[in-house]
């Protein structure tokens, strides 16, 4: 009886990360493949770096693709698409893995898929081409990196400089920034962390799981960008007050209120999501109030010392982890966030009591969904003004802090001076007069 050849090594893994490549390709977030998904520590990282250079090479490779498939991208092809890319992306960015593999491995995933199979021969002859040109490829503008869409918008509100330090951001990912529940010297060093900014700490090296990292057990920090911390730092609310978090799961800013020192109020209008939240505020011990309701029209039965509005976003400000949103946001998205975001606006305006505090916040390099909102949101609320914050309030990121006293954020920015970026923010302080 034939026996059944064992597969070569590294297609399993390949199969996987083409899976993954496609479902991203087609709209989904990216999220790095699990241990469910791949159990073996090493075809996991390798996996993970190759469809992470995939997403984040995406314009260099539309380019490549561009150049080698005259007939454009064969339709219905399965996971033509993915394996071609990931292929790509080793053979002409990620050198130190050797071509042999990604050529011969592209063929024989070809060849599992039932809806590429036919195209094995495209894919062996268009790697070939490609690896005749992977100098020529490997040395392709970074000006590709970034999107039309997006590339014209952030060079009026950034400037070159900072363009080119988000090609450098979007290459490099992001490093892992915690907030801590309390400043713990031992647990700093534990972590191998760094002092950053305020209560958040910096991990450029992890060789485990966010889970297995000290502390993590016993509730002493939580998960969340330099930059994803600073709204709430900035409510300056009564002190003890009430506040309502709108917008707040998974609920890294809602942790933060209650650190501070509020009686906080938890909604969001996704109740799964909502179950995160409170798993992750059992984690750290601390309490809330929670609501699942739509923070458009939430009518509390009496109302708020401070709002924080984390509005949704069209998120471009987390390319450094989320490279595919770059490429999923069009101009029509952001204008569809934009209106949600001043319906938001204007309950949460509702929900505050006099001379209450409202935080709003996005985590997106957009105008039109950060500075432009507070131009909308002076003119159509009346009794609401700015409560400009002041560099003094942003010790070690002063330069965020603009002339209106507005906080702008953008991944080529060093947090207390230190390298790996920081999200895109925008946060905007308000009062009611
Ligand atoms: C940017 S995330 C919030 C992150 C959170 N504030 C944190 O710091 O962990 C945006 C959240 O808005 C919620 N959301 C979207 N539309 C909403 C609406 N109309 N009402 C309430 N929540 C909404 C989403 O479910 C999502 O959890």
């Amino acid at each position: 009886m034939a026996q059944n050849k064992p597969d070569p090594a590294g297609l399993k893994l390949r199969l996987v990360a083409a899976q993954r490549l496609k479902n991203v390709l087609a709209g989904d977030n990216f999220s790095p493949l699990t241990t469910a998904e791949l159990a073996d520590g090493r075809d996991r990282a390798l996996a993970n770096r190759l469809i992470t250079t995939a997403l984040r090479r995406q314009g260099q490779l539309n380019f490549i693709i561009h150049t080698l498939l005259d007939k454009g991208m064969p339709g219905k092809s399965g996971t033509f698409e993915a394996v071609l890319r990931l292929s790509l992306a080793q053979l002409v960015f990620l050198p130190d893995l050797g071509a042999h593999s990604a050529l011969f491995l592209a063929v024989e995933a070809t060849k599992r898929d039932p809806k590429a199979r036919h195209l094995s021969g495209l894919m062996n002859a268009v790697l070939r081409n490609a690896q005749a040109n992977s100098a020529k490829f490997g040395m392709l503008s970074d000006d590709l990196l970034i999107p039309d869409t997006f590339g014209d918008t952030w060079l009026d509100a950034y400037g070159e400089e900072a363009i080119s330090a988000f090609s450098t951001a979007l290459l490099a990912g992001a490093p892992l920034d915690l907030t801590l529940k309390t400043s713990d010297a031992e647990l700093i060093d534990a972590l191998g962390a760094e002092k950053l900014i305020a209560d958040s700490v910096r991990i450029d090296q992890r060789d485990r799981p966010v889970e297995a990292l000290p502390g993590f057990a016993e509730g002493q920090w939580w998960v969340q960008d330099a930059a994803s911390a600073i709204p709430a730092r900035l409510l300056g609310a009564t002190k003890g007050g009430r506040v309502l978090d709108l917008c707040a799961a998974p609920g890294g800013k809602t942790a933060q209120l209650i650190k501070a020192g509020y009686q906080v109020t938890a909604l969001d209008s996704d109740a799964t999501r909502m179950e995160r939240l409170k798993q992750n505020l059992a984690r750290l011990d601390y309490t809330a109030e929670t609501v699942v309701a739509d923070a458009g029209n939430y009518a509390p039965s009496a109302p708020y010392d401070g709002v924080l509005l984390d509005a949704p976003c069209s998120a471009t400000g987390t390319f450094r982890r989320h490279p595919e949103v770059i490429w999923h946001r069009s101009v029509g998205d952001v204008a569809g966030r934009v209106r949600l975001q001043r319906a938001l606006l204007a309950n949460a305006f509702r929900c505050l009591d006099a001379s209450g505090v409202l935080v709003y916040c996005v985590c997106s390099l957009e105008p039109a969904e950060g500075e432009n909102q507070v131009e909308w949101a002076l003119d159509a609320l009346p009794g609401l003004e700015l409560w400009p914050v002041t560099p003094a309030e942003l010790p070690g990121l002063e330069t965020a802090v603009t002339g209106r006293g507005l906080v702008r954020t953008h991944p080529g920015m060093a947090p207390g001076g230190r390298d790996g970026g920081m999200d895109g923010f925008f946060v905007a302080r308000f009062r009611r007069r």
